[in-house]
């Protein structure tokens, strides 16, 4: 079950104030955002040309959203996870995530990447650990609360299917393996946010499909916020609440979809009129996009 159903969310007070003003598509229904990218322009220092990687980018997901991200390649989708994330900072703009403006790392968010890189010479259990040592108050409380960490750490191991993997090291565990202990580090300190970088591109379809149920039911029950970035339309139609497509470079918006499809969705909906509806669609605006570029 989900924490908090769209109906909830749309139902509470509205919040504008600076930074948190009411997204282009859906002025109506839009609560305080959680993630609040407002008309943010990015140049990266090292760029050869000086071109911006994002320009007047606006994204605001609510909290609890599952938001995906997709475009041509090279339009600034991993830029946007930088920035959300606070490992860079824009040159205009805003970025506000739960409230605070991004000024340094954002604590409260939790990264997947395609490549999970874990430690070669921990284990399992030991890689799951190992943010805690980094994350203040857990670095404080690790040593003490040992115990309390690693049962968390077995839980979660358990919930995506490495119930007593934890003691193997990750060289001893198949790529879908790691992607899912991985996706158990990034969740060990209990984010709020998850941000996902294209967590499920390196795997095989199926093994991709079962990621895709496992990171689905955590979503429902932990109900954080999650934004995934994507290459596969049909992976973002599946997973997510609205998916926002992004231009050629310089990145930014051009076009936001609702997935009104019902939750729970099971792998099944992927066959329905109604979800290829919503993939072509979004194809097409793809396609503009590149065409444009
Ligand atoms: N550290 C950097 N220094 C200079 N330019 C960079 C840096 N990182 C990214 N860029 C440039 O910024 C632009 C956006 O990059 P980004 O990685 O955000 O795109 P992307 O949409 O995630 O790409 P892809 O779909 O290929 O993964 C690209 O043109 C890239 O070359």
């Amino acid at each position: 079950m989900r924490t908090r159903s769209q109906s909830e969310r749309a139902a509470r007070p509205r919040e504008d104030g600076p930074g948190h003003a009411p997204g282009p598509m859906h002025p109506e229904t839009f609560v305080q955002a959680f993630v609040d990218i407002h008309d943010v322009t990015h140049v990266y220092a090292g760029a050869e040309d000086g071109a911006p990687a994002v320009e007047h980018m606006t994204l605001k997901v609510r909290e609890g959203e599952f938001a995906a991200i997709v475009g041509p390649s090279g339009c600034g989708k991993s830029t946007v996870m930088k920035l959300a994330t606070g490992l860079q900072f824009p040159a205009k703009g805003t970025v506000i995530v739960g409230g605070e403006e991004v000024t340094k790392p954002v604590k409260l968010a939790g990264m997947a990447f395609q490549n999970p890189v874990m430690l070669p010479w921990r284990t399992t259990l030991d890689n799951l650990l190992l943010p805690l040592e980094i994350v203040e108050p857990h670095r404080s409380r690790l040593r003490r609360h040992k115990a309390e960490y690693v049962a968390r750490a077995e839980h979660l191991l358990a919930e995506v299917g490495l119930a007593g993997q934890g003691s193997k090291f990750p060289w001893q565990l198949s790529g879908g393996m790691q992607q899912r202990a991985s996706l158990c580090r990034s969740l060990i300190h209990g984010p709020k946010l998850l941000m996902l970088d294209e967590p499920f591109g390196a795997l095989d379809a199926f093994t991709r499909e079962e990621l895709w149920c496992i990171i689905r039911d955590l979503h429902a029950e932990q109900g954080f916020t999650v934004i995934l970035v994507t290459h596969d339309l049909r992976e973002a139609v599946f997973l997510a609440d609205r998916v926002f497509c992004m231009s050629a470079r310089p990145g930014r918006i051009i076009a936001e979809r609702e997935v009104d499809l019902p939750r729970p969705r099971d792998l099944e909906v992927m066959y329905t009129a109604a979800f290829t509806d919503i993939v072509h669609e979004l194809r097409g605006h793809i396609a503009d996009a590149r065409q444009a570029a």
